[in-house]
């Protein structure tokens, strides 16, 4: 008998996704600087789909006054799907699973969006040191999304389109809470908090904090454990970024394995209900075939969170072939 059958053979393994600065003031399009990281980063998304970012504007004091408003939203007694965080669009609004539990703020880059958040919190007068201080979080974030969804557009020879695009998006941002079986003891493997998925919006951009459990799959189809990293941020491709590009860059699977108490911020760069994802005609032709129908992210959306879709190992590409 071959006992080396029985060995747990790919075990994710830490890895070091490629790191990217955004910090330099002269980063701006067109200098030399931005041609720079705008090769790194089309790199690291043709490599991993993914890559972490650092921006010096998220100050340490931000990042820790976003976690502690975590703690204290998660305190609260009210934010079931009847009363508090209410959403009807799905992944929009508060929504909980065995492990896993999300909070959403939806237009996440306008502050009055963020005040009415912490209003169906509490109900009273909300709460202006929190929307606050998510809020400049959240903008700091969405320059980044921006920086980096003008530098693929660019590197891909469609910048033509770049206005037109980036005014085609909403943000929604989340905040997550895993917490571990109650009996769960040191010993024990983790659980899957979140299962393996890819992201249906453009980008993401997702934070930590201090407990590890993200994992994702790289190309050669391993599972790999991101380490958090108080400076970073980790960047992920979407699939409607994938279809705006015929391709060109894949959405990563992820998954969320739960040991210990974590909570999670992401930003999602979400295309706007009315947008008609499609490529242009730029990237394709005979060696690029256009790989995906037309469609609007709500229904994508929606066949995402069906039977079907969660059923496929390929969501996008099951999509577009009905
Ligand atoms: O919590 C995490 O680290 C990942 C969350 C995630 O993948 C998602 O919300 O889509
Ligand atoms: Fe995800």
């Amino acid at each position: 008998m071959n006992t080396n059958s029985f060995l747990p053979l790919s075990l994710p393994v830490y890895f070091q996704l490629p790191i990217i600065h955004f910090s330099d003031q002269t980063l701006k399009p067109g200098s030399s600087k931005w041609d720079q990281v705008k090769s790194d980063v089309r790199k690291a998304l043709e490599d991993y789909g993914s890559f972490e970012a650092s921006f010096y504007k998220v100050s340490m004091d931000l990042k820790n006054s976003v976690f502690e408003a975590m703690q204290e939203l998660y305190d609260l007694p009210v934010h079931d799907e009847e009363q508090g965080n209410v959403s009807f669009k799905h992944l929009h609004g508060y929504l909980k699973t065995s492990l896993h539990e999300g909070l959403g703020v939806n237009d996440a880059n306008v502050l009055e969006k963020v005040y009415e958040f912490t209003q169906q919190l509490w109900p009273d007068h909300g709460n202006k040191n929190i929307s606050e201080t998510l809020h400049k979080f959240l903008k700091h974030l969405s320059e980044v999304d921006v920086m980096v969804r003008r530098m693929i557009m660019e590197s891909f020879g469609i910048e033509k389109y770049i206005d037109e695009h980036l005014n085609s998006t909403d943000y929604l941002f989340r905040m997550m809470k895993y917490t571990p079986d109650a009996d769960n003891d040191d010993e024990e493997e983790p659980k899957q908090g979140l299962r393996s998925h890819t992201d249906t919006n453009y980008i993401t951009i997702l934070h930590q904090y201090q407990v590890d459990g993200f994992e994702m799959k790289t190309k050669d189809e391993k599972w790999i454990k991101v380490k958090p990293s108080p400076d970073h941020f980790l960047v992920m491709v979407g699939d409607s970024l994938s279809a705006l590009l015929n391709g060109r860059l894949s959405s990563p699977h992820h998954r969320v394995m739960v040991k210990k108490t974590r909570y999670s911020t992401a930003l999602f760069s979400v295309p706007k209900p009315e947008v008609i994802i499609v490529s242009p005609e730029e990237l394709v032709d005979e060696e690029h075939p256009r790989i995906f129908k037309p469609f609007v992210h709500d229904d994508y959306l929606h066949f995402f969170h069906s039977e079907v879709g969660r059923r496929a190992p390929l969501a996008l590409q099951a999509f577009c072939a009905i």
